[in-house]
């Protein structure tokens, strides 16, 4: 077991993404058995059980698929007691962190809890009100929850915000969780997704855990819940998240809550509830005007470190306007090009590199047309593709269907999973920032990816 888990690190280091920070973690993990499809490890702590589950299973997941030869599941188990192998997770060549790495003690307190706040697995690093471009679309929505950061269970409790898909919600919500971590590092707070509370409620029933799950989510300052309108129509889970809900309220903690729709357009959920999202601040994100779209961008190149002229922005932002991801997604797609190309980023590359993207009369683009049209390009069928097959091609066209269901899509990543056969959600979120990053770096990616997302959206005109 332990030369299955050294040649699935050697893996993870290879497909790149793996930072000092997740080589610490990977540490920390026992590898203790496959049974059937299961791969079983075990580490001492919750914190690290945590981690693990939320920023590195989809990775690790696939590197032990890789070496495996099928598609297997992990299990993480907390033992106090558990002792790692020596297995050295591998570095990446001439990779900074790593050398910051070597020089850390190589027992495991991964980082130091009393200088700053421990990392939260739960929250995106990236997703901070810096990096969060204010305009008139979301001026109200951002004010709320930098004032619930800075003092939570005080005012506007709980928050409310909806919009539709990609406007930013998300960013905020994680926002929050950093900036009021970062004021007061002993806050306790909790992000999840909804179809994850979801799913933890069942599984905390399945498995007799009923205690544990209310100690996750009641035992804390701050609860970040994200995409309410998925608990629509569940009654059990909804019954459970009232009582979340009224417990953390009557005990002055904090609830921030997004939706796609307004509390009173919730269907599927009990009046009684709908009125307690009332209780404090309704607000709505928008689609941002142009000049907020290309501020975004403006900031996406610089948190990126790619140049990109103005009137690049600008033509991109005129014309892609409904959702900041697949904004954030043509900016990539240009500057990939660029990269690739060794070219100067210019206007006149944009519009050739966007010709077939932009459209102003799309009809809407559907995981099934997406995973057809890549299956195609591909030569293989829907069902391979979306299999567990671990040969080379199907994985490609696996992950670049992933990140185009991403891209293109309002579904979520458990949404994605589940027209993948029932793949975790981490699994796809590996896919994505995979061929995120591929993209600039290998032109057979850039070339598959633009080739298949022109066929999306050609087939989508008609
Ligand atoms: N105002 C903003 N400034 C900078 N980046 C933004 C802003 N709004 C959205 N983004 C970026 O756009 C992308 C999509 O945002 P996010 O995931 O928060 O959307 P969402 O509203 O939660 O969507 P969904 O409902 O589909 O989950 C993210 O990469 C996010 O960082």
């Amino acid at each position: 077991m332990d030369e299955v888990w050294r040649q699935a690190l050697e893996h993870l280091v290879q497909d790149g993404g793996v930072s000092a920070q997740h080589r610490s973690f990977l540490r920390l993990v026992k590898p203790l058995a496959v049974v059937e499809d299961n791969v079983f490890l075990a580490v001492a702590e919750d914190f690290t059980k945590n981690y693990i589950e939320s920023t590195l299973r989809g990775g690790v997941t696939e590197a032990l698929s890789q070496v495996i030869g099928r598609d297997i599941r992990i299990a993480v188990t907390v033992d106090a007691s558990v002792v790692p192998p020596e297995v050295v997770v591998p570095e990446p060549a001439d990779d900074a962190d790593a050398s910051a790495a070597r020089k850390a003690p190589s027992a495991p307190t991964p980082i130091s809890r009393t200088v700053e706040p421990v990392p939260d697995p739960h929250l995106n690093p990236r997703y901070t009100f810096d990096t969060f471009v204010i305009g008139s679309s979301n001026r109200f929505a951002h004010a709320a929850a930098l004032a619930v950061a800075e003092s939570p269970g005080k005012t506007y409790n709980p928050l409310f915000i909806y919009g539709g898909s990609g406007l930013g919600k998300t960013h905020l919500l994680h926002a929050i969780g950093h900036y009021t971590r970062q004021i007061k590092p002993q806050t306790r707070v909790r992000y999840v997704n909804s179809e994850e509370f979801t799913n933890d409620f069942i599984n905390s029933i399945r498995d007799d855990r009923s205690l544990s799950f209310k100690r996750t989510y009641r035992e804390v300052d701050v609860l970040l819940i994200d995409d309410i309108q998925f608990l629509q129509g569940k009654e059990q889970t909804l019954e459970e998240f009232f009582h979340t809900f009224n417990a953390l309220h009557n005990a002055g903690k904090h609830v921030v809550i997004t939706s796609d729709v307004s509390p009173r357009h919730l269907d599927g959920i009990e009046e009684r509830m709908r009125t307690r999202f009332e209780w404090g601040l309704m607000t709505d994100v928008q689609p941002p005007d142009l000049e907020t779209r290309i501020a975004i961008l403006r900031k996406k190149a610089q948190a990126d470190d790619v140049a990109a002229p103005g009137d690049v922005l600008e033509y991109i932002a005129s014309n892609i306007t409904s959702n900041i991801r697949e904004l954030e997604g043509a900016l990539i797609r240009v500057t990939a090009f660029a990269a690739l190309n060794k070219q100067n980023v210019d206007l006149s590359l944009a519009q050739v590199v966007l010709k077939d993207l932009i459209s102003d009369n799309d009809s809407e683009i559907t995981a099934s047309s997406i995973i057809g049209t890549t299956a195609d390009y591909f030569g293989i069928t829907m069902d391979e593709l979306t299999g567990t097959s671990r040969s080379r091609v199907f994985v490609t066209a696996r992950q670049i269907a992933m990140y185009l269901c991403r891209e293109l899509t309002d579904l979520s990543l458990p949404k994605i999973g589940e027209h993948f056969g029932g793949k975790d959600h981490t699994t796809v979120m590996y896919s994505v920032k995979k061929v995120e990053d591929q993209i600039a770096q290998r032109r057979q990616m850039y070339n598959q990816v633009n080739e298949i997302h022109a066929r999306v959206k050609q087939q989508s005109r008609g």
